[in-house]
């Protein structure tokens, strides 16, 4: 019984306890516990599967997450002679400790004409440098003999260690022409470099992580570009022959830095498919034969992997996202116009190799400046035209195309390393490049994870709500606008069509208003004309009786001319009128003017004209009644033309309103 009792209360104890332990452990319930860390302490689970993090729990320690900011790593290689330096028995000038990791510069002897350049310096002596690791690649028989494969796992795999904490990395070759730059970035089909390597084990990684973790997704994009002659081009973009190249350009954004715009960035789900972006970049990569190097790149190229990590945890219902980039350029070689006796293109190509070179030179110096340092640590500069290298608060980036695309990985959120490529006889050339490294091992950057936080579903599917209902609102915002845009395109093009219209009717309106001024001024004439044959009708109506005198006389004419020409009759009708009037006067006149009676010869002629005169009356009667008869044909044919101006005139008005015709019409009807 006791032990039965005991038995129960250990169990009540234990259940008590998980109860506990449950609360505490989750951070829904208990907030403040020690299990409920901060996002950015959080430990996050690596996908990295490199013996260093292997080797831990699989998570990456939370201090990872806030790097301090590290120095570029500088290591060093030297290659094997190549048959041309095994024919002028080159003498090799290069000591490597493989323990203290430093390399050495002997002086050469006098037997090498290749050296007769460093032999005339002032100062030719031994010099020896430190770097993070020296690579013997010269004698392959040497036991310390760096392969291709130890260069990978030395740097190129603590480097992608790098990226899948979510750091940019960029790994550089720099080198004078023909130093083993390219072998060491590409290497050849049987031996291949840092490159494919990477690529490699990228792939490999991503696979058993994916086994490991089937809630983390993998997103790799690539892209392959190269500076040449300062102008980016898309190696990703077949050649079209005979066809000028195109040239992509550069932009600043404030999140991201410099970076190519329109640059092609192809996803890639396994290493055949981007060894074979690897390859095509690769072979349209501008390179040529010089006298230092059979195939000799021309330009500097640089290749990117893009990586996203995406960790969705089920439990908490949150997800994660990681991205890194990995910049892995082969630059091309500085170069002595002398030694490759480049002429014209060639020639142009290597000064704008040195030119680009030198100012990546000024850049290293400016960040390895230690006042440069302190800089960057308060407020970071950098110009955006050219100044003299002495200054050491501004870093010429902008100076050249390579600098301003390597600038963040040069002096910003990148953790970076560069292999310095010598050839093992060329004193001068391999002493320009060892200073050039080791002042870059002064350079620190200041790497940082580019992690998007953890957000849970619910919140992930507000955030696409919210986003959802500002699409909808904008997409109304610009139907709306579109809508009224038509509106307005429509309102604009009838009114232009009015506008063309209503011109149409003015200028049709103002032709007739010609016409009609025209009609007006020709019916005017006509009226003029109307209004003065009828005042000469009217004036010979109302005086036909004072002419009859004078008429008797051109009566007899007219009589006797039977009836000739009309007018002429009544204008000699008129004329003797006229006279008869006058000649009656001036009688009158004489009779009266004496004394006051008539004289005796006036009587006679009275006497002798009173026997004449029932003769002379009848005949007179005969001439009025045909001067009356001419009369009335005349007044008749008057009529007649009166008429038909009447009628012409109100024809010519159309049919249009009448116009009264007033008096005139009423005296002629
Ligand atoms: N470690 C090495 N072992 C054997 N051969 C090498 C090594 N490094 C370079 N070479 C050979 O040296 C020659 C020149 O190398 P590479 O083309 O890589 O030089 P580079 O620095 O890229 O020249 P450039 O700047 O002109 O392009 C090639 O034939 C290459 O195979």
């Amino acid at each position: 019984m006791f032990s039965n009792l005991e038995r129960r209360f250990r169990d009540v104890v234990d259940d008590i306890n998980e109860t506990l332990i449950g609360i505490s452990l989750d951070p829904r319930l208990m907030p403040h516990s020690a299990g409920y860390l901060d996002v950015a302490q959080r430990p996050v689970r690596s996908c990295a599967s490199t013996p260093s993090l292997r080797s831990r729990d699989g998570t990456v320690p939370p201090h990872a997450r806030a790097d301090p900011g590290g120095n570029v790593r500088v290591v060093v290689r030297v290659r094997a002679f190549l048959p041309r330096e095994i024919e002028r028995n080159a003498q090799c000038l290069i000591r490597m400790d493989p323990v203290r990791q430093r390399t050495t510069l002997l002086v050469p002897n006098d037997t090498d004409p290749a050296n007769a350049r460093a032999r005339s310096r002032k100062v030719v002596e031994e010099k020896t440098f430190t770097f993070d690791k020296s690579f013997w690649s010269h004698d392959p028989n040497d036991e310390h003999y760096a392969t291709q494969e130890d260069i990978y796992d030395s740097l190129g795999e603590e480097f992608l260690d790098h990226n899948f904490e979510g750091y940019h990395t960029c790994i550089f070759a720099y080198g004078q022409t023909g130093s083993g730059k390219s072998y060491t970035m590409m290497g050849t089909p049987d031996q291949p470099g840092l490159i494919p390597r990477t690529c490699e084990d990228l792939f490999e990684r991503i696979a058993a992580a994916q086994e490991e973790t089937p809630n983390i997704s993998y997103n790799v994009r690539v892209s392959y570009f190269e500076v040449y002659n300062e102008h980016v081009r898309d190696l990703l973009v077949p050649v079209v022959p005979h066809q000028p190249p195109y040239y992509l350009k550069i932009r600043e954004s404030p999140t991201e830095g410099p970076y190519v715009k329109d640059l092609t960035e192809v996803p890639v789900r396994s290493l055949q498919e981007i060894l074979r972006y690897m390859r095509m970049g690769d072979s349209n990569r501008t390179t040529a034969s010089t006298k230092m190097n059979d195939t000799s790149s021309r330009s500097h190229a640089v290749f990117t992997i893009m990586l996203k990590q995406i960790h969705h945890d089920l439990e908490t219902d949150e997800t994660t996202e990681r991205s890194s980039r990995i910049r892995l350029v082969d630059l091309a070689g500085s170069e002595r116009a002398k030694s490759t006796e480049a002429t014209g293109q060639r020639l142009r190509e290597g000064s704008n190799i040195n030119k680009s070179l030198t100012t990546l030179g000024r850049v290293i110096a400016a960040l390895a400046d230690p006042k440069q340092q302190r800089g960057r640590n308060g407020s970071r500069k950098d110009h955006n035209s050219s100044s003299s290298s002495s200054s050491s608060s501004v870093v010429p980036y902008r100076d050249s195309i390579l600098t301003w695309l390597l600038k963040d990985s040069l002096g910003g959120n990148s953790k970076t390393a560069m292999i310095a490529c010598i050839a093992p006889s060329d004193y001068e050339e391999t002493l320009s490049t060892l200073r050039y490294a080791d002042q870059a091992k002064r350079i620190r950057t200041r790497a940082v994870v580019n992690q998007v936080d953890s957000i849970s579903t619910a919140e992930r599917d507000a955030q696409i709500a919210a986003m959802a209902a500002e699409i909808r609102a904008l997409q109304l915002v610009v139907g709306d606008s579109r809508r009224r845009e038509k509106d307005a395109r429509e309102a604009e093009e009838k009114l232009e069509e009015y506008q063309a219209r209503v011109r149409t009717l003015q200028q049709a309106m103002e032709e007739r208003s010609l016409v009609a001024e025209g009609k007006i001024r020709s019916l005017q004439t006509e009226n003029e004309a109307l209004r003065r044959h009828l005042r000469l009708a009217l004036d010979s109506l109302r005086n036909p009786i004072p002419q009859l005198p004078a008429v008797f006389a051109s009566g007899k004419g007219a009589a006797a001319g039977g009836g000739g020409d009309d007018d002429e009759n009544k204008e000699n009708e008129r004329r003797d009128v006229a006279d008869a009037a006058e000649k009656d006067n001036d009688n009158d006149n004489d009779d009266n003017n004496d004394d006051g009676y008539a004289s005796a010869d006036t009587e006679e002629d009275d006497a002798a004209a009173a026997a004449a005169a029932p003769l002379g009356y009848e005949r007179h009667a005969d001439d009025v009644h045909e001067h009356m008869r001419g009369l009335l044909r005349d007044l008749d044919l008057f009529r007649r033309k009166i008429g038909d101006d009447k009628s012409r005139f109100l024809l010519d008005r159309g049919g249009g309103q009448r116009r009264p015709l007033g008096n005139m019409t009423n005296i002629i009807v």
